[in-house]
């Protein structure tokens, strides 16, 4: 199981001075889609160039041209990019096509996707890596989060890794891990807090436990 960091409201400098102090402790760096729009893939660069032994994501949340957009975030150096489960089978083909090509990762976000059950079973047929199950911010605020929908994905998911996201902080990472996902992703549980090294290290032992 992979801790990943979300880094979402910051802009270039801050993500590194953010990552620098927790780096040891986290596997997968994520660029947000706020900053991926606020700076381009130029913050998915600065951040492979500076760290070069984590993972990085580039959260596109893409919905079209998949192929395209997988090849633009692959040359500014992303391990993972991410593809909307909401869009059509022809984008996320595209985007794993590329992806192979490249040697990169696709994970799939289910955000707003109604029947996650059987998108997931369809888009496990399409060669993906990651299948994410993600409550976002404006979901988050009217008290919802994703821990059903792991327990789902789980039993339906044969061939792609599982992976979590939205709202996960250090007191609810424990149902979380019990689910068994692949990754974790936490933004806000970490970047919210007074002593960000000390939270992230906390959340990795506890998923090096689970
Ligand atoms: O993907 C995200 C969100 O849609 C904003 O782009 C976040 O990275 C994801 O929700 C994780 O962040 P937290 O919810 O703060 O843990």
């Amino acid at each position: 199981m992979k801790l990943q960091l979300a880094l979402d409201l910051v802009n270039i400098p801050e993500a590194l001075e953010v990552v620098a102090e927790v780096q040891e402790h986290i596997d997968v760096v994520e660029i947000g889609t706020p900053i991926v729009i606020n700076e381009g893939l130029h913050a998915v660069k600065a951040i492979k160039d500076a760290f070069p032994q984590l993972e990085v994501l580039a959260d596109l949340k893409v919905m079209d041209a998949g192929g395209y957009e997988v090849m633009k975030a692959s040359e500014a150096g992303a391990d993972i990019i991410t593809i909307l489960g909401a869009t059509t089978d022809e984008t996320i083909k595209g985007a794993v096509a590329e992806a192979k090509k490249q040697g990169r990762q696709i994970l799939i976000d289910m955000i707003n996707v109604s029947d996650i059950a059987k998108r997931a079973e369809e888009v496990d047929k399409l060669g993906v890596d990651y299948i994410c199950v993600h409550t976002g911010y404006d979901l988050q605020a009217v008290g919802k989060s994703s821990f059903e929908d792991l327990r789902t994905i789980k039993s339906v998911v044969k061939q792609a890794k599982t992976a979590v996201a939205g709202g996960i902080k250090l007191s609810t990472l424990p149902e979380v891990v019990q689910a068994g996902p692949d990754l974790v992703i936490v933004g806000g549980g970490i970047t919210g807090e007074a002593d960000k090294k000390a939270t992230a290290a906390e959340m990795k032992k506890l998923i090096s436990q689970g």
